[in-house]
């Protein structure tokens, strides 16, 4: 059997005196999209910096059977992006040039963006509803825009492997669903893998294939929404009340209000 995209077998990360991660595996096939889930703290985002290698891990992480740690530099920008939950971003640039950084891995040392980028760029920005935005200084954007920009600027990276911290955490629910259905179309379209945080219940739900719950640095459940998301794991992880349905259209969470004391 091939190798899947991305392969995270018994990695665990020590933050301090804190275990952050305990032993997570988990196997990502090209062209999926696995969804981490879990309630604040659990270690959704180091699990990311993990994979990208900005933080020690001990065991193994691999792309398309290769550990991380082997790539080039430049032949990891090249696969994999990744979009931060509070990226910094450089004051001054305009919204197009950010987006025109995801090329670099693409373009020789001192010679600058090439036709092919800028247009690539361009078409990322309309996919993104930002070209009204393409000429804007960054620190004159929104929450929503800079987390749309900040999406941009990965996509440029055409990586095979798009890590994504959180995508829709400022983002109105149009420009939520809209952010998501791209990921998915570039999934389908351009054979895109994708692994992302995701708060949100009701999209995570809806967008990932498979699900991966983590809880205090340890997955507790993996598999389909269905088998995830269930009233009893929402109260036990999340210590949420919520009402969950399961149907042709997919999993749907109610969240329920506690009964006030009589
Ligand atoms: N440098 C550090 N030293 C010690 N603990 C850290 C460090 N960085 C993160 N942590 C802790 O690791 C735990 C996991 O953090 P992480 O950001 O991965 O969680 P998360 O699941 O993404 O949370 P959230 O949903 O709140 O974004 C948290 O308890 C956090 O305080």
């Amino acid at each position: 059997m091939s190798d899947p995209r991305l392969r995270v077998a018994g990695v665990s990360v020590t933050l301090g005196r804190s275990a952050i991660l305990r032993d997570v595996d988990l196997a990502v096939p090209a062209g999926s999209w696995v969804g981490v889930i879990g309630p604040n703290g659990a270690g959704k985002s180091t699990l990311l910096r993990a994979v990208l290698g900005l933080v020690r891990h001990t065991g193994r992480i691999s792309l398309d059977g290769t550990d991380i740690g082997a790539l080039r530099p430049r032949d990891r920008a090249r696969r994999i992006a990744y979009a931060p939950q509070t990226p910094l971003l450089p004051a001054g640039m305009s919204v197009v040039d950010y987006t025109l950084l995801g090329r670099t891995p693409y373009q020789s040392m001192l010679a600058g963006p090439r036709r092919a980028d800028r247009e690539l760029a361009e078409g990322i920005l309309h996919r993104l509803d930002l070209t009204d935005f393409a000429g804007r200084p960054l620190q004159t954007l929104s929450g929503g825009e800079r987390q749309r920009v900040v999406l941009a600027r990965a996509l440029a990276q055409q990586p095979s492997l798009l890590l994504l911290d959180e995508p829709t955490a400022s983002l109105d629910l149009g420009h939520a669903q809209a952010v998501l259905e791209l990921v998915d179309r570039l999934r389908v379209e351009d054979g895109i893998t994708v692994v992302s945080s995701l708060h949100d219940l009701a999209l995570a739900a809806q967008y990932p294939r498979e699900l991966v719950l983590l809880s205090g640095g340890s997955v507790v459940a993996a598999g389909a929404a269905a088998d995830v998301l269930t009233p009893a794991a929402l109260a036990t992880y999340y210590s949420a009340h919520a009402h969950v349905e399961v149907g042709p259209d997919g999993v749907r969470i109610h969240p329920l209000r506690t009964p006030p004391p009589s």
